[in-house]
């Protein structure tokens, strides 16, 4: 061995001293790289996004069925939001009156209601809602249906269908199948209805009546 090679592997050597005497420092190293320099891969998106139009729904004024939407860009950003509502003007000036026997159709909220969709592709705050994902807490009807195509919205996410069996949603369902939009029931979520306040309400006032 030359003397030059000697002094290098003497620094290699002192080198790896140095290193082995911080390798406890390891485990607290990669701790720090995990958690300072990655995103957080569990972050709500579509519970996100499906919470805010379970908020809107608490707007509506229907007392049967309350809706909402959530209307989001492919940023990732909410570009319209609504519920379902009578048309502006008209507040407690039609009927909230649904399918009970012994009322016609024009006696009924059903002409007139906005539904939830059509409310929060009218309250856009983008100059359109191409390539858009709707999140709706119930199946789209055929109309709002229609109106998803026509506006561009390229997805659907919505989280009940409880009127899954009625023609009006098979025809929704032939509608979006035919123009190639997606819809994905999203689960891990409470019904629309049992939970909200008009029931609370309503079963406080049944246990506070059977306490009389
Ligand atoms: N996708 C929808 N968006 C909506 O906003 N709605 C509204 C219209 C009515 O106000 C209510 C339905 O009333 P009911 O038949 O469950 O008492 O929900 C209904 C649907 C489903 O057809």
């Amino acid at each position: 061995m030359r003397w030059e090679q000697g002094i290098f592997l003497t620094h290699l050597i002192n080198q790896t001293y140095r290193v082995t005497k911080c390798l406890h420092l390891l485990p607290f190293c990669v701790f720090l790289c995990n958690n300072t320099t990655r995103d957080r891969e569990d972050y709500l998106e579509k519970e996100y996004f499906m919470t805010l139009a379970k908020v809107a729904a608490q707007r509506s004024k229907d007392p049967n069925t309350q809706v909402g939407a959530c209307i989001v860009n492919q940023e990732k950003k909410i570009v319209g939001i609504g519920y379902n509502s009578m048309p502006n003007g008209c507040d407690g000036q039609l009927t909230w009156t649904g399918s009970e026997d012994g009322f016609d159709w024009p006696d009924t909220k059903y002409p007139y209601v906005c539904h939830a969709e059509l409310n929060a592709i009218m309250n856009k705050n983008s100059a359109d809602v191409k390539g858009c994902t709707i999140y709706v807490t119930l199946l789209p009807c055929n109309e709002c249906a229609k109106l998803t195509i026509q506006a561009g919205i390229s997805k659907v996410i919505y989280l009940s269908d409880k009127y899954n069996d009625t023609a009006v949603m098979a025809a929704s369902r032939r509608l979006l199948d035919t123009a190639h939009i997606p819809y994905e029931l999203k689960l891990n979520f409470d019904s629309i209805n049992p939970s909200g306040m008009r029931n609370n309400a309503a079963a406080e006032r049944d246990e506070e009546a059977e306490e009389d």
